[in-house]
């Protein structure tokens, strides 16, 4: 579990974080997504001790991170994939930190297998890894103390499709498995088929929560589109359903697609598109997020 508590950030005269307040819950996958500059990083390195809140509190499984002894066994953190040092090898780098957390020397050579990274790759300087590489490398060290919690700044950068979808499996499986997940991107289609819930995040506040249909909830409509518009709108409009036509003679109805389908029925009007209408949930993230100026 991941608590979030009226948690600000100032830097100087700029509010990075406002105010946050979310929770996840064990077997989810949380996307927290927001342009750039609305506060996910920011929000996510406060939650894993690395910079004190001005305000407000985070806490994994009831107890602020800085006070968890031994984290990595319990929280996997991927913030930052270029801070790994350039000049060890993969199998190096997870050789040590698995010496720091005390987990043995095999786990890490499993964790590199389990990301893609075994034999030659394990070899190479970091340095020498591309950014995809060191995002697997970052997610690998993430799991090495096999945590309960993952938390993940935008993992997906620099990921190949393939990588992108082998992510969405690993993570899916790790929450399926009780574990708790926050996955921070700036693209909804990203983090779209992963995510159980959604923290939606602008100029430092979270301006929408909760589950895909929690989110479309009240958004509904119906988009209609006919051979003959007028002989549609004129159909529509002696069904008594409120039609806002479109430039190119379409309609959204504000009524479900069978009393729109049944209307144009009635009066013999032909259909060539019916669909729920374009308010998805990528036109409900551009229009939440859409100023892009940070709060000052
Ligand atoms: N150390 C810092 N000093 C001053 N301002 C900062 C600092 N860190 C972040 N900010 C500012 O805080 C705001 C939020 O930044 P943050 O990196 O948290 O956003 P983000 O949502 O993670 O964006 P991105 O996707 O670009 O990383 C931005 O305006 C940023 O410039």
């Amino acid at each position: 579990m991941i608590e979030v508590t009226g948690l600000s950030k100032r830097y100087g005269d700029v509010t990075a974080v406002h105010g946050m307040t979310f929770a996840c819950a064990p077997g989810t996958v949380t996307g927290f997504l927001g342009p750039n500059g609305a506060g996910k990083s920011t929000t996510m390195r406060m939650i894993c001790g690395m910079t004190p809140p001005t305000t407000g509190t985070a806490t994994v499984a009831g107890t602020e991170y800085r006070k968890i002894a031994n984290p990595a066994r319990h929280v996997g953190a991927l913030l930052d994939p270029s801070a790994q040092h350039g000049g060890r090898t993969g199998r190096e780098t997870l050789a040590l930190t698995a010496r720091l957390i005390g987990v043995p020397p095999r786990r890490a050579d499993a964790m590199l297998d389990m990301v893609g990274l075994a034999g030659k790759a394990a070899r190479r300087p970091v340095r020498a890894y591309s950014l995809g590489m060191r995002q697997r490398l970052g997610i690998a060290q993430a799991l090495l103390g096999d945590p309960s919690v993952l938390i993940l700044d935008e993992p997906a950068n620099g990921l190949d499709p393939e990588g992108i979808r082998w992510m969405r499996t690993l993570l899916r499986g790790f929450a399926d498995k009780g574990g708790t997940v926050l996955l921070s991107s700036h693209l909804l289609r990203e983090v779209e088929a992963v995510a159980d819930r959604f923290v939606v995040v602008a100029r430092g506040r979270v301006v929408a929560q909760g589950t895909a249909a929690d989110l479309l909830a009240g958004r509904t409509g119906t988009f209609v589109r006919g051979l003959d518009p007028a002989a549609l709108g004129a159909a529509l409009a002696a069904a008594g359903l409120p039609a806002t036509p479109d430039a190119s003679g379409a309609f959204t109805v504000a009524a479900d697609a069978a009393r729109v389908g049944r209307a144009a029925a009635a009066a013999g009007a032909v259909l060539v598109e019916l669909r729920p209408a374009g308010d998805g949930l990528e036109d409900l993230f551009l229009s939440l997020t859409a100023d892009r100026e940070p709060v000052a």
